[in-house]
């Protein structure tokens, strides 16, 4: 088993995905907390110091090394072209879905999410240019829109089991 959940900042990945790992027994891998362990510094140092494209490529080899079977993505893992594709064929590929507003509410003003930090109209745009990859990518979307991250659990594990049946 292999799960990818992606989305934007705020979805609920790294939330959800320890829940849903907890639930199915399974091993469990958060890209950003494992890169801030393994590279001994905070993302947005990594930011700040090495620069977005350094971070990226840390991300994307992260992401493409871990056995992990449930694996919480951050939001700009689609930054690669080809990245999308990789996940797709290597997985199934879960997108949490939110409204922006609701994203917006729950990230805003966090220090720790670098990207976070940039105008309100430009960080609308890029939830909206990162959505059209996100459905691309995806093999299940799941809303995240106000609900718990339990009840999250349950509909990942329902839109699989679906996906499944008669298999
Ligand atoms: N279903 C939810 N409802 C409300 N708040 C949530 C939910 N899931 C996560 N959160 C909160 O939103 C913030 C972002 O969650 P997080 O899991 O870090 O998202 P992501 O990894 O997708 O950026 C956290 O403060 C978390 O407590
Ligand atoms: O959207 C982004 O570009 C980013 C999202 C973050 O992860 P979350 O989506 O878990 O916040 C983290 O990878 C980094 O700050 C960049
Ligand atoms: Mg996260």
């Amino acid at each position: 088993m292999k799960i990818y959940l992606i989305g934007f900042m705020g979805a609920g990945k790294s939330t959800i995905g320890r829940v849903l790992s907890r639930e199915l027994s399974a091993s469990f891998i958060d890209l950003d907390q494992w890169i801030e362990q393994t590279e001994k510094k905070k993302i947005s140092t990594i930011f700040q110091m090495d620069g977005e494209l350094a971070f990226r490529n840390i991300e994307v080899e992260a992401l493409k090394r871990t056995d992990a079977e449930i694996v919480a993505t951050g939001g700009g893992i689609l930054y690669f072209e080809d990245t999308g594709k990789w996940m797709r064929e290597n997985g199934t590929v879960i997108y949490l879905h939110a409204p922006f507003e609701e994203l917006y509410a729950r990230i805003e003003g966090d220090q720790s999410r670098p990207v976070a930090a940039k105008p309100y109209k430009e960080l609308e745009e890029l939830f909206h240019k990162r959505t059209v990859l996100y459905e691309q990518v995806s093999h299940h979307r799941v809303s995240v829109s106000h609900c718990s991250p339990e009840d999250s659990v349950k509909a990942i594990i329902l839109s699989t089991l679906k996906e499944n049946k008669g298999k």
